[in-house]
């Protein structure tokens, strides 16, 4: 069965902050976007890589692969408005029937197994997303003000990759776009469909904000 994935990295970085995006920040010596690709390539060299990338950072890109010898092939989809509007341009270069998962650039820290995992599961659920644990306790603002403790066994964090069949990842971002879009499964679940929770790993962090950079460096072995 074929097997793509979409690395959105259209981003600013925002809550970042710095000179650069943070999918182009070197950690441990290697930009974040260079480690994500790898991961994947390792895993399964059969995964088609998908990058989508601001279109004012694709020299730069260029410029990084060269000076970091970084020789993975990928196509490049341009960087939307929101991650939704990325995934989608990065979803047009899919071609051909079979599966799709969609991974944030900068999450390095996937684990082989939940790559694995989350693609033999997508073959026949359809629509697969890695979650972990919630490890602190949970509080619910009330609109009508003040604030109460929620159960968290109720709820789950949700990562990345999220992975779904071609076709149904397809008909979802046919989708007018939504602000509640803040992940691929919530527009597949527009549509009606099941989502199917499979274990992610806890390293697999999203890099956020500065801290989140120091406990990357920390996740990297010399
Ligand atoms: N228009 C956008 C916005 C986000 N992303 C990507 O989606 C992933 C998760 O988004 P987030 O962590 O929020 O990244 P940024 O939008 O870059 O960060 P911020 O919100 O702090 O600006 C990142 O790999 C980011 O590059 C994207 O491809 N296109
Ligand atoms: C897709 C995601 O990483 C799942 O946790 C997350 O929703 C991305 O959120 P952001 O608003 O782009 O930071």
């Amino acid at each position: 069965m074929k097997k793509y994935v979409i690395v959105v990295a259209g981003g600013k970085g925002l809550r970042m902050g710095g000179e650069i995006p943070k999918q182009f920040i070197p950690v441990k010596g290697k930009p974040v976007l260079m480690r994500t690709l790898e991961t994947f390539h390792a895993c399964d060299p059969n995964i088609e890589l998908i990058v989508v990338l601001p279109v004012e950072q694709r020299s730069y890109w260029e410029h990084l692969c060269a000076e970091y010898g970084f020789t993975l092939p990928h196509r490049i989809a341009a960087g939307g408005e929101t991650r939704f509007h990325s995934v989608k341009n990065g979803l047009a270069l899919v071609e051909e029937d079979g599966v799709v998962g969609v991974h944030d650039g900068v999450r390095p820290f996937v684990s082989a197994e939940v790559i694995a995992n989350c693609y033999a599961q997508a073959a026949t659920l359809q629509a697969v997303v890695p979650v972990t644990d919630v490890v602190e306790t949970v509080r619910h603002l009330l609109p009508e003000g003040g604030s109460e403790t929620v159960s968290r066994n109720d709820y789950k964090l949700v990562q990345t990759p999220q992975v779904f069949t071609v076709e149904l990842l397809k008909r979802a971002y046919a989708q007018d776009y939504k602000p509640f879009f803040t992940d691929d499964a919530s527009v597949v679940e527009a549509l009606g469909q099941p989502v199917h929770p499979v274990s992610g790993n806890r390293e697999n962090i999203k890099l956020t904000t500065p801290f989140d950079l120091k406990v990357a460096e920390s996740l990297i072995d010399d």
